[in-house]
Formats: structure tokens, sequence, C-alpha cells
């Protein structure tokens, strides 16, 4: 570390000589060929400030540096690279340009060769009119010993090119971050063999010269050499070593740098910032594109994309047809006045209200404000004003109850009402466990009502929050129960009003078709949906069903919530009671 800051100091204290010299445009280039002209005359005052230090001596150090151009901080040193900047000075002596900025106390000297290897002011070598491959002489003192090395510049000295380069200061060698181009070769992309003068020329940590330049035609023309590239680079790898061999860029053949880049660049190659030293070379990904694609898409999106619609599509339009049969329902006369009597469907509370109904008690529509029962009737409903009272569950047949009492069971699928309605039939809430979740109820729950009925609680088939292995359990237990219980009288089948029935449903209807099991369809939730809804969703039941011979008629429709329909429920239900004795 020390070592780098002492070389640094001592590159402030003008030991750094850096060989810059560059034609930007053809002004300068014109201006350079009028020194030149004018070498054999002496010195040429230019326009501009001279500036002149004790270093100004063209004997004392025969590079001079013309001080036109844009700043080049190739090696990140940025007092460097404002030596550059400034008026032109005057030109002294043969072949030389001098300026210094006196008050830096720091010297510079630029020299070139012509396109013939003579030396002249100016450093036009790299690259002619393009500068950016022009290379600079750098003398450093390490460890007690000048060095001079040629490095190269550009003619834009931005820090991102500065970035490219790391001069190690210890070992006095200069790295470039930069890979070989990438060219395109029918489809594919690959490295070119050409030398790259700042890779090869800049003094690598392991001194050798890594890839060949190609002797194009071209290069030969610009180098007028003889074009063996080896030999060049050789030679170049020399120059940083052994300074005193100047060399130009284009003299040995190498072609212009950037123009090159910005041909790759047009051809969409770029270039991976890998060091060149000992570290594999990384291939870049290439992804062909049809030209003729403009959707912007990848192929197998795409495909995907079209699976899902179309299937969203099918699905969307089952929905849709399904939807349509069920509002072309229409429900027969007798259905819609049951459904407007019984002030079935979804209603506002304020026109309950003005059917005499007190809406602030739980199922406001069962709280009957004046009764059109019969006495009989009455009578017969009273049976579910007596208590009701657990008595048995059930997980396997076995442990059934003696089937003592008239049963009547309460099935359907998952979360459709059945405890619910057990407790609005009794109007005992919270005798029977309910819950949103679907699967509460799992085993088979007996009550029993002033041990004249028993009331059987099922569990749900279908979803629920419960094991598939569970699941299938209880609707063993169910279709057995129901299939094989002799005290079995009814089975009221609860549907969701809002669904309709399911496949799981027309199982359990096969079933007890089979077993000739007397089962009453009950629309549940009847609030959830509009009146008329309610209508239809009946009228289908019954057409589905207009077959069947265990069913029994008529098809119920309640609300546990609204208490609608209950009443008439729990009339067909004492009914049963009545014939069982
Ligand atoms: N809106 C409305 N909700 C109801 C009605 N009946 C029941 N519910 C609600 O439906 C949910 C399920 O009620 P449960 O009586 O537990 O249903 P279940 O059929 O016994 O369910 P499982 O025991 O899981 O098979 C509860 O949140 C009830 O509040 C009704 O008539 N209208
Ligand atoms: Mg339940």
């Amino acid at each position: 570390m020390s070592d780098v800051v002492g070389s640094r100091s001592k590159l402030k204290n003008n030991k750094l000589k850096l060989l810059v010299g560059r034609a930007k445009s053809a002004k300068d280039e014109a201006k350079s060929v009028s020194i030149r002209k004018q070498e054999g005359r002496g010195n040429v005052k230019e326009k501009g400030r001279r500036y002149k230090t004790d270093d100004d001596d063209p004997s004392h150090d025969p590079y001079k540096r013309e001080t036109r151009g844009k700043r080049s901080s190739s090696l990140g040193a940025k007092k460097f690279a404002s030596d550059q900047e400034g008026p032109r000075k005057e030109v002294n002596g043969k072949s030389h340009f001098g300026s210094t900025y006196s008050s830096q106390k720091r010297k510079r000297s630029y020299s070139e060769h012509d396109m013939d290897g003579r030396n002249y002011s100016s450093d036009h070598s790299f690259g002619g009119k393009n500068t950016k491959g022009a290379s600079r002489r750098v003398k450093t003192v390490h460890a007690g010993k000048s060095q001079d090395m040629m490095l190269p510049i550009r003619k834009s000295s931005s820090l991102k090119r500065s970035k490219d380069r790391k001069y190690d200061f210890i070992t006095g060698n200069v790295r470039v971050l930069r890979t070989p181009r990438l060219v395109y070769d029918g489809g594919n992309y690959k490295h070119t063999d050409r030398v790259d003068d700042r890779t090869k020329g800049a003094g690598f940590s392991d001194g050798k010269a890594r890839s060949k330049a190609k002797a194009t035609p071209e290069n030969r023309k610009l180098g007028g050499n003889d074009g063996t590239s080896e030999k060049h680079a050789k030679h170049k790898l020399n120059l940083i070593k052994f300074p005193d061999e100047r060399t130009d860029r284009r003299q040995y053949g190498y072609p212009d740098d950037s123009s090159k880049k910005k041909a790759s660049r047009k051809n969409g190659s770029d270039d991976a910032s890998v060091a060149t030293d000992d570290l594999p070379r990384k291939r870049k990904k290439v992804f062909r594109i049809d030209p003729h694609d403009i959707s912007n898409k990848r192929l197998a999106d795409g495909i995907w994309m079209n699976e899902a619609s179309t299937e969203k599509k099918v699905e969307k339009s089952i929905e849709v047809s399904r939807n349509a049969q069920f509002r072309a329902i229409q429900p027969s006369p007798a259905i819609l006045s049951f459904v407007e009597d019984n002030l079935l469907g979804r209603r506002r509370l304020i026109e309950l209200r003005r059917s005499g109904y007190n809406i602030e008690l739980s199922a406001p529509l069962d709280n009957i404000p004046f009764s059109t029962s019969s006495e009989r009737e009455k009578l017969e409903e009273n049976v579910f004003k007596n208590k009701l009272t657990f008595f048995a569950a059930a997980k396997i047949s076995s442990s059934f109850p003696a089937p003592d009492l008239p049963e009547i069971a309460f099935a359907g699928r998952s979360n459709v009402g059945k405890s619910s309605l057990l407790n609005s039939l009794t109007r005992q809430w919270g005798v029977v466990r309910t819950s949103d979740k679907p699967g509460l109820t799992q085993t088979i729950n007996f009550f029993n009502l002033a041990s004249k009925l028993c009331l059987v609680d099922l569990p749900g088939y279908g979803f629920a929050y419960a094991k598939e292995e569970v699941k299938d359990a209880w609707e063993e237990l169910v279709k057995e129960y129901v299939s094989t219980r002799v005290s079995l009288k009814r089975v009221c089948l609860l549907i969701d009003t809002k669904w309709g029935m399911k496949p799981r449903d027309h199982e359990l209807i096969d079933l007890m078709e089979r077993s000739q099991t007397k089962y009453q369809i009950v629309l549940t939730k009847t609030d959830t949906v509009f009146p008329i809804d309610v209508a239809r969703r009946a009228m289908q039941i019954q057409e589905s069903l207009k077959t069947n011979k265990s069913v029994v008629n008529p098809m119920m429709m309640v609300s546990s919530k609204s208490g609608a329909g209950i009443r008439s429920l729990r009339s067909v239900l004492a009914k049963i009671v009545r014939f069982a004795k």
C-alpha cells in the first residue's frame, strides 16, 4: 500500500510522462502538418498562451505535448488528464510540441510516428483522426527504477472508459477488463481472434500475448506492414516493457478500434466485462427471435394462455347455459301462491312488519300474529313445543339407540342448515350446535321430543373441513342408517335453495328409492334468494323427481333465519306422529 502511495506521489512530482498526441479533427491534422512543415525553421508560435516549466526544454525531454484535446483519464488519474486541456502551445524544436502547466510542475511529452514510421509530434499514430486507439507513454518510477510504458488512451476520457483498465502500481502493468468481441456468425456468436492492442500491448501480469490479430488487406494498407499479427502483438508487448520503441497502432495493421466497436453495437453484440487474464470467457446467451413475429410473446406462453382461456370459456358457457335454463323455468301458480302465502324468499323487514310480524324476534315469520290453523293442527304442532333433548350419538351403526320411537331424520349436504332447522322447528335455539363451517356435525345425533318423536341430525356429505376418509365414513354411516333403520318414518332431504341439487343428493335419493325410504325435499335458506327463484327451484326439483316413488309431496320451503315455512313443515311432520301412533 505504501508502495502505491509512494508511486502516486512520485507520479505527481513530474515522474510521469505521458505520451499523448491526438488529432481529433481534420483541423488538428492540418495544424500538425503545418507544424511539421515548419520544423526546419524553428519554433512555431501558436495562438493562445504558452505554458512553460523548468522541464520545458526539448533537449531535456524529447516528448512534448499538445493540449487541445479533451481529458484523457485512462489511468483514472484526473490530474493527469486535466493537464491535457488548455490552449495550444508553442511548438518548438524539431519534431516536438512542447507545453506543460508550470503551476502544476508536471511534464508531459507527446510524440508520434507518421505513416512511414517517422517520428513527428502530436500523436496521430494510434488511429489517426480517431484517437480512441491512441497510446501514451507513461514514465513511472518504481523501486528506484525508471520505467516507461505505452498506455492506451482514448479520445473520450470518460470514467467509464477508465473503469475498463486497472493500473497495477506495484507491477507497473495495466490490466484491461475487456473481452474479445463477439461476432455473429450465421446464427451463433463467436469470439473473434483479433488482437486487442489495449489488452495485448498494455503489459499483462503474465506478460503473454493472448490472441492473434488477423492481417487483413485493410490492415496491411493502413500499417504499410507485412501483416504478421503475432509479430505486432509481440512488438506491442515490448513497447510496454521497452518504451523507447514507440509505435503506431495503424502502422501494425490494427483496424480502427472505435469503428469496430460501433459496428459490433450495430450488429447487436455486446462486450462482456471479463478480465482477460485467466478467467474463462463467458458466452452470451443468444435468444433466437423470429423476425416476422411482432407479437412479443413466447410461444409456450401463448399455448398456455390459449388452453386456459378455452377452458375458462367452456366453463363459463356451461355456467351461462345453466343459469339461462334456470331463468327460463316458469313456476306453477300453486307454487307461486305458496311462496307468497308463506312470505318465502328475500323480504324487506319493513314489509314483514307491515304484515304484522315482530321483527325483533328470531325467525319472526314463525311468530304467528293470528293463527289460521285448525284446532287439531294446533294440537299436533304442539309436539314441537316440547323440550328437545339429546340422548344418543353414533359413529357406527352398532351405536344406534333402540328403535323405540318414530324417527324423522334430517339429511343433506354439509352446511345446508340441518341442525339449524331442528332448532327452529322446536324454537329452542342452541340445543343443536350449528356452525358456518361445513362439517360440524360428525356423528348421528338422536334427539327426543316428549318421548313421542325422535329427531335425528345426520352428518352432512360433500365438502367439509374433514379428512376424506372421515367424510367417507360419515357417508357410509348415513347410507346405512337411511337404508336400514326400521323406525325411520321420514327423511327430510335438505337442499340449499341457492344451489339446488348436487350429484351427492341424487346418490342419496337413488339409495332411498332402492330402500323404499320415504323422503321429503325441504328447500332451506330461502331468505337468501328472491321469491321467484324459490318458486323456480321448487319447480325444477319437482320436475326432476317426477318419476320417483318414495318422494313425499309437497315439497317444503323454509328459512330457519326468517322462520318462513317452518309452521307448514311442523304441520306436515306432526301428521307423521299422529299416524305413527
Ligand atoms: N340465511 C340463512 N342461514 C342459515 C339458515 N339455516 C342455517 N343457516 C346458516 O347456515 C350455517 C350452517 O348451518 P348448520 O345448521 O350448522 O348446517 P348443517 O347442515 O347442520 O351443517 P353440518 O352440521 O356441517 O352438516 C349456519 O351458519 C347457519 O346460521 C337459513 O335458513 N338462512
Ligand atoms: Mg349440523
